[in-house]
């Protein structure tokens, strides 16, 4: 059997969600690890001002493909993008486009989609289900076209508690819904959407749970795999150790708690926090696109589904990330935080709502007053909203567990050869969880904020310095509260009398017992 790099030699390759998070790691390790790879075609929209072409200069320049520059300067003439808006009809493909990819296409990796929580549901439905029918329909077209590799979600059916490799029935009909959102308004949508989603906590996980039943309706003689991934993070190994350029998933939460504005969050300290690095899935996803092939003749009549997971492999829970955030972030700070990182997770709602207003809303009122008294525009109160909002709708993920099944994963890798299990690794048993959250950190640190690693002794100084106020803060207090009730009331002077003199008593106890004992 021809090697994974030798299966892609001379293969043009179709990409949707090339400018995203996964669709550039996967173009990364496509141009790296199987170099003989003809041609990337990426479907690509102009966006926020810049043209397709603007887009895809600026995406190539950087430094995830520092790796592929070195080895290949020339490394671009292998990416073709085509232009392409995938919620409208066709994909807005041109008709020369459509015509040199129905004959040239090899196999298809379809990452667009919208991840947003908060997608209203006619969005969601147009970008993660329609559209990935209409890419479908396209697929069915081409005439060399060997993979069809979709990528869904783990959480895709986060209804359930344990979930097979399997493809469930849909919540609904997909063309029904398509059909019915049509006509409908806007308010009416928006109104009805709670009832249509029932026990899924967004429109995310829902839309992508239809997208996975469209595709097994669609796929006739395709030959399909889904790759469902957990919660994608930073890359472990590949191309370099922390890789992240988002603030999705875990990565924000990691930030707002690196900046000391994230205090408390509603989490199970408990809960397996399936974490899965971005190489790991790309691995996957690229060793899935070549099985899938070979196994033409013997494949099952239905997709290939890959759960991409690690709570079954190599547990690790959310306890455990928040204890090595702190310390990493403690031991290498984020420039101009807000307070000391010192973030705490819980999964009692009331502990939890006291600490919001403690740590949270108190903190943010002072400074936002302070902001207003120098003059300046408060953001404090706006900055927290909007971590409120995030971290409610996260919350869902961090509360609970999921059992997940692997077979389909771990068959794979024992498909595999030596080579290939080094080259393309998703081995997650292998992974030091407490040295990847390091790394995980660090990388939104250089990646994310474009912080530099040489001013690490300026943001420690301050971390000292937002101590010291928050001592002197803490004094000023105490002889506030005591100007303010001992003073006042004989009641108050005399628990505080008898307090002091409890402690003088402790005191003098521990001193003699002390000496006895020398
Ligand atoms: C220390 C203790 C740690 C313990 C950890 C405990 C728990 C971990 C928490 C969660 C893990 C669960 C994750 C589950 C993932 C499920 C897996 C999946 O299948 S899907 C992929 C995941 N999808 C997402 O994560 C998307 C979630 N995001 C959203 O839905 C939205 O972004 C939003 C949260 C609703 C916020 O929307 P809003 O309109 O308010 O903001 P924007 O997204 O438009 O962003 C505007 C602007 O702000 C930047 N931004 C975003 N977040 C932050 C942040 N935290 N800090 C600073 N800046 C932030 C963003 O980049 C935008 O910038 P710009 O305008 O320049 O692009
Ligand atoms: N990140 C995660 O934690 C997880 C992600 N997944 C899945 O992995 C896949 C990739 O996710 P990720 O890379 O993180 O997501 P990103 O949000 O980083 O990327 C989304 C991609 O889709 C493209 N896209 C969105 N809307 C359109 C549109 N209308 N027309 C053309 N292209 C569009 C975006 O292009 P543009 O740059 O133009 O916006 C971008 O390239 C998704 O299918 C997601 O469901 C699954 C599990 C977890």
């Amino acid at each position: 059997m021809a090697s994974i790099s030798e299966w892609y030699a001379g293969k043009n390759v179709l990409i949707t969600g090339a400018t995203g998070f996964m669709g550039k790691v996967l173009m990364e390790k496509l141009l790296r690890s199987c170099p003989d790879v003809k041609a990337l075609y990426i479907l690509v929209r102009p966006k926020a001002g810049q043209s397709m072409s603007e887009r895809v200069q600026d995406m190539m320049m950087c430094k995830l493909f520092d790796r592929v520059r070195e080895d290949n300067p020339d490394f671009h003439q292998k990416i073709i993008p085509i232009s392409s808006e995938l919620t409208q009809p066709g994909l807005a493909i041109s008709p020369e486009d459509v015509q040199t990819l129905t004959s040239c296409i090899n196999i298809v990796f379809h990452c667009a989609a919208t991840i947003r929580f908060d997608e209203p549901l006619k969005h969601a439905l147009q970008l993660n289900v329609i559209a990935t029918q209409q890419l479908l329909s396209l697929a069915q077209q081409m005439q060399h076209l060997q993979a069809f590799i979709h990528i869904s979600t783990a959480y895709a059916n986060c209804n359930r508690r344990h979930i097979d490799e399997v493809i469930y029935p849909p919540p609904v009909e997909p063309k029904k819904l398509i059909d019915s959102l049509e006509w409908m308004d806007d308010s009416i949508i928006c109104d009805i959407t709670p009832r249509l989603i029932g026990d899924r906590p967004n429109t995310y996980t829902y839309t992508k749970a239809l997208a996975e039943c469209v595709v097994q309706q669609e796929s006739g003689k395709l030959n399909i795999a889904i790759i469902r991934p957990s919660i994608v993070g930073a890359s472990w190994q590949e191309p370099f150790p922390g890789w992240i350029d988002n603030f999705n998933g875990p990565s924000g939460i990691f930030i707002a708690a690196g900046k000391g504005i994230l205090r408390t969050m509603r989490a199970s300290n408990d809960a397996v926090a399936d974490l899965i690095p971005v190489d790991v899935v790309i691995n996957l996803t690229l060793a899935a696109g070549c099985c899938s092939h070979v196994h033409f003749y013997f494949r099952p009549k239905t997709a290939l589904v890959y759960n991409c997971t690690t709570g079954g492999i190599n547990p690790f829970h959310w306890g455990e990330i928040e204890h090595h955030v702190m310390s990493t972030f403690k031991r290498n700070p984020l420039e101009q935080a807000f307070r000391r990182p010192n973030a705490n997770i819980t999964s009692n709602y009331l502990i939890n709502q006291y600490w919001i207003l403690v740590s949270h809303k108190f903190p943010a009122l002072i400074y936002d007053l302070f902001l207003r008294l120098s003059g300046q525009k408060p953001q404090m109160m706006r900055i927290f909203n909007r971590l409120h909002k995030a971290i409610g709708l996260l919350a869902y993920f961090s509360s609970q567990d999921w059992e997940w099944n692997s077979d389909n994963m771990n068959m794979l890798m024992s498909q595999l050869s030596a080579d290939d299990r080094r080259t393309f690794n998703f081995d997650v048993r292998q992974l030091n969880w407490p040295e990847y959250i390091e790394n995980y950190c660090i990388g939104t640190k250089k990646y994310v904020l474009n912080e530099d690693m040489s001013d690490i002794p300026a943001a420690r100084q301050h971390l000292r310095k937002l101590r010291n106020i928050r001592y002197t803060f803490n004094t000023v207090l105490l002889v506030f509260i005591w100007r303010v009730f001992i003073a006042r009331s004989q009641m108050a002077r005399n628990i505080w009398y008898f307090v002091v003199s409890l402690c003088f008593k402790f005191l003098s106890y521990f001193r003699a017992s002390s000496t006895l004992t020398q």
